[in-house]
């Protein structure tokens, strides 16, 4: 059966929330519907990124204390009205959406402690649109002793089945972390995050320059990139550890570059992106023909460049070449995902997150 999936997204960048229609039966995409987008308001992204602080000291995962109370209902709050608006411009109504999948807000990522947090409160924001939603995806998947992400690669799968590519193919999203999904045949799926996207980047660029992000990666390519640095930062365990594997958006916060000029502090940053990424090659079973790359760092020509200079003779593809819709692609996949849960479908694998089975999950609230 078909159904009319809305899926929500607020990722680690902390910028707002991406809304997607897709429709699917949890197996094939039929349609890809309109999306939309809700900003958060810098008040509401101070209060995030203090929540995000302030989840440092959880140990489980429905504990809300201090600000992370506030934090969560603003971001319930700013989904809902992501939902209102996106319904209004659509001329759609309640009754024509069958499920949203609503991923909310990570705040903490500790999977080795069993442990992934993500804020928004998902039985309020199903009183609050009348539409019923599936929250909590990567609880059930941490809870058997996965990693609990990444879990768009199955959507990828899904996305990759109708392209006509040599493979095998590696879709990376290039958002606050990086993750790939590699897609050989009918074999069975290999995801992993790969390290840092663009969240060392932006906090640099925020930090050095003001500004929330390297627009286009116009100012990287003015640097020259330290070669020794990434050398040495590439040495930290995580990168020689074969998938699955998975991060939290802080956990390289504490490499700091030194004293360098901004452009160049910019350079090395966006070239350890790429270096991060294309390290995974080694740990792969074959080497990846076709690279797709989605998320916001697809827009940064020179980590597109960069990322290229680093994969041999491989093809990188921006995936809005393809005529992917990028930066919904991870909103689509919470849509899709959550048609899966309702079917009972695996969200997650062995290969993807280190289940120790192909594992359905997501917990339903009705209006
Ligand atoms: N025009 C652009 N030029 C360069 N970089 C850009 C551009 N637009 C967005 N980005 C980068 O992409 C980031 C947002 O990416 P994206 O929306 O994929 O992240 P996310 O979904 O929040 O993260 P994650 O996938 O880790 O959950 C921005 O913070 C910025 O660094
Ligand atoms: C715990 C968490 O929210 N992880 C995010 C983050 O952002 C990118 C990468 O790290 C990925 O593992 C995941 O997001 C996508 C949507 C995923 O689960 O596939």
């Amino acid at each position: 059966m078909m159904l009319t999936a809305l899926g929500l997204m607020s990722g680690t960048s902390l910028d707002g929330v991406d809304v997607a229609l897709i429709e699917t039966d949890g197996k094939q995409v039929k349609a890809f519907g309109p999306t939309g987008y809700r900003a958060y308001s810098p008040a509401e992204r101070n209060l995030l990124r203090q929540a995000l602080s302030e989840a440092v000291h959880l140990s489980q995962r429905d504990a809300r204390p201090g600000i992370l109370a506030d934090a969560e209902r603003a971001v319930t709050r700013a989904h809902a009205e992501a939902v209102t608006a996106f319904l209004a411009q659509n001329r759609m109504r309640p009754e024509d959406i069958d499920i949203v999948g609503f991923h909310g807000q990570t705040v903490l990522h500790r999977p080795e402690k069993r442990l992934t947090v993500q804020i928004g409160d998902g039985r309020a924001l199903a009183r609050a649109i009348h539409i019923p939603v599936m929250y909590d995806f990567r609880a059930a998947d941490v809870e058997a002793g996965g990693q609990g992400a990444p879990f768009v690669p199955v959507y990828h799968r899904a996305l990759v089945q109708s392209l006509q590519r040599e493979g095998p193919i590696v879709v990376v999203n290039i958002g606050g972390v990086s993750n790939v999904t590699y897609i050989d045949g009918n074999e069975a799926l290999i995801a992993c995050d790969t390290g840092p996207g663009n969240a060392l980047l932006d906090d640099f660029m925020y930090r050095t320059m003001n500004q929330a992000f390297d627009a286009e990666g116009k100012f990287a390519a003015l640097g020259k990139v330290d070669e020794a640095w990434i050398a040495r930062a590439l040495e930290l365990p995580f990168f020689a550890a074969p998938p699955p594997k998975s991060l939290d958006r802080n956990d390289f916060a504490a490499l700091k570059l030194g004293d360098v000029a901004p452009a160049d502090g910019a350079a090395t940053l966006t070239a350890f992106t790429a270096a991060a990424i294309s390290r995974i090659i080694s740990l792969l079973p074959r080497r990846p023909r076709s690279w797709i790359v989605c998320g916001g760092g697809a827009r940064n020509l020179t980590m597109l460049r960069m990322l290229r200079e680093r994969v041999g003779s491989a093809t990188v593809e921006a995936a809005e070449t393809l005529g992917w819709a990028s930066d919904a692609i991870e909103a689509q996949a919470f849509g899709f995902l959550a048609a899966r849960g309702l079917k009972g479908l695996p969200l997650s694998y062995p290969a993807t997150t280190g289940v120790p089975m192909p594992m359905t999950g997501g917990v339903m609230a009705r209006p």
